[in-house]
């Protein structure tokens, strides 16, 4: 029997155990705010709630990044999240280290079908998508984590008791020194799918689970081929089943293929006859070694809320999806950054409890909206009976010679950020606002996200107030977190220089006219003629803020 040469295995870090202050401590100490999980949802949160200053206590039961003996779950970071990581101060490392890509291509057979580019609808310093193993996202948000020097990050410790308090959090943790109780005015899940904690509180996830197999060979090779997503619906070289093609970092593709349901899956992870399927892929010389092998099936979950009393739940913990768009991941992380301002302002009092809810409001709608997505694709790929067959053999065979077909391909609709629906405190819901590249009047480079690091408030753009609106509308903000800026005029605002690209991104751009943008980069309202007051009385309803607090 032939065999096949595997790489060395990653060698990932390993932080170490330090024994907490609470062992031995027969009273809980109380944190204002402790996180179990440090997956991409859990550091990202971490991460965010320390750069805006904010301590919190991290909890792991592990002492290292990644699935162990597993290789990379999430692998696609969206513009969003990458954003997100620019405020965070890791892009630069993951765009260093990843594969920058904006086009797709799907193929039927021999011929490609369907495909999008997705740099075309965008104004974003950071591209549509970079490919990235997850441990390496997890490391650089665990060493900026150590840098900025406020979470007290916790190897080693394993959450095995949750209980409501009246105003908090109990939790049991279990360490190799012992076991220790600390308590949490707002405890945050982001332990993943199998959440322990949802568990213990008894809350259904409704989880349902898909018969489709895959098996996934990640593999380098020497073959040059385009860095693009290339999907097949049916792949002649897969007996007519799905295959899906991304390179990631290290020169490592993942190359997935869709498996038949009855499966034997030890029998098609044998590196023999994963091999043979890549010989049948990209011809019978072709030099590779295996990086990792590894057969799966996909399930899906949604908690109908994500917050029960001060527990919040963020990424799988709260939402799975099957992984055809790169929904799950990307929406975690989206999560993550959704709730630590709102957690942040609330801390420092300078936000209403309400302003927490609005996390439910949002994330769960969105979760809702990737979760159709996703199963419109997954029975796209794995029609479920003879009707959903014959629709997708029309489809495909339509796509080859007809445009208006092309759309109704659907191997994945890539992750987007989500917008959100109008909800209390967002009259007329809210929209992502891409890292625009910005000029300041003094001819100062900047973007969206450089104004945003820098503290925890709304950016307010008013386009060309007069310098008596301006005064006035300072006043009237003056105990808001609100910074103002000017777009174009002549106002004694910081000001920055009017700009089509970033009227036409904003829907806004008339003399008088105001965008809010939260600290997340969501648009929360537009006021075509704004007022000092009307302006003030915008931010108090995002922030669910009132004359009283702040
Ligand atoms: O390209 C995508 O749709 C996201 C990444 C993905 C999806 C399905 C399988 C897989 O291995 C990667």
């Amino acid at each position: 029997m032939e065999n096949f040469a595997f790489a060395p295995a990653y060698e990932l870090p390993v932080w170490p155990f330090t024994p907490p202050p609470e062992l031995g401590s027969t009273k809980p100490a109380r944190h204002p705010i402790v996180i179990v999980g440090a997956g991409p949802s859990g550091l990202t949160l971490a991460c965010d709630l320390a750069q805006r200053g904010v301590r919190a206590v991290l909890l792991d039961e592990d002492d290292t990044v990644g699935v162990r003996g597993a290789s990379s779950r999430g692998i696609c970071y969206a513009q969003k999240s990458l954003e997100i990581f620019e405020r965070l101060g890791i892009y630069e490392r993951i765009a260093a280290k990843g594969i920058t890509w904006s086009f797709g291509r799907t193929f039927s057979g021999e011929h490609e079908v369907y495909n999008f580019n997705l740099q075309a609808n965008s104004v974003s310093k950071q591209p549509p998508f970079i490919n990235l193993q997850q441990f390496y996202v997890e490391w650089f948000l665990v060493e900026r984590i150590l840098e900025l020097g406020l979470t007290d990050l916790r190897w080693k410790n394993r959450v095995t008791r949750v209980e409501q308090l009246a105003d908090g959090v109990r939790l049991e943790v279990e360490t190799p020194a012992g076991s220790y109780t600390i308590e949490a005015d707002r405890l945050i899940d982001a332990t993943g799918a199998n959440s322990p904690i949802r568990t213990q509180l008894g809350i259904d996830a409704h989880s349902s689970r898909s018969t489709d197999r895959w098996c996934i060979s990640d593999v380098r090779f020497r073959k040059p081929l385009p860095t693009e997503r290339w999907t097949w619906v049916d792949a002649p070289f897969n007996e007519g089943r799905g295959v899906w093609q991304h390179l990631m970092a290290d020169g490592v593709w993942r190359i997935d293929y869709q498996m038949p349901e009855d499966c034997d899956t030890a029998y098609i992870s044998k590196p023999e006859v994963a091999g043979a399927r890549l010989r049948e892929q990209l011809g019978p010389d072709v030099e590779f070694e295996f990086v990792w092998i590894g057969p799966y099936g996909y399930r899906d979950h949604l908690l109908d809320s994500f917050r029960h009393g001060r527990v919040f739940f963020i990424g799988d913990a709260a939402h799975v999806v099957s992984p055809f768009g790169a929904r799950g991941g990307n929406s975690g992380i989206q999560d993550a950054a959704n709730l630590g301002w709102k957690l942040a302002l609330v801390a420092q009092g300078k936000a209403g409890d309400a302003l927490l809810d609005s996390y439910d409001a949002e994330r769960q709608p969105a979760a809702k909206q990737n979760l159709q997505v996703t199963s419109r694709s997954a029975r796209f790929l794995a029609p479920r009976s003879p009707a959903e067959h014959t629709l997708r053999r029309a489809v495909v065979a339509l796509a080859a010679r007809h445009p208006f077909a092309r759309a109704l391909v659907n191997t994945g609709r890539m992750s987007v950020a989500n917008g959100y629906p109008p909800a209390p405190l967002l009259p007329e819901g809210a929209r992502s606002v891409q890292n625009l590249p910005l000029r300041l009047a003094d001819g100062r480079e900047t973007t969206l996200m450089q104004l945003l690091a820098e503290g925890t408030e709304c950016i307010g753009l008013w386009f060309a107030p007069t310098r008596q609106q301006a005064g006035a509308a300072l006043d009237a903000i003056a105990s808001l977190p609100l910074r103002l800026l000017a777009v174009g005029g002549d106002s004694s605002l910081p000001t920055l220089q009017a700009d089509e690209k970033l009227a036409n991104h904003l829907g806004a751009g008339d003399a008088g006219s105001f965008v809010l943008v939260r600290p997340d980069a969501y648009r929360a309202a537009l006021l075509p003629n704004a007022t000092p007051e009307a302006i003030a009385t915008a931010v108090r309803t995002a922030l669910a803020a009132n004359e009283r607090n702040p």
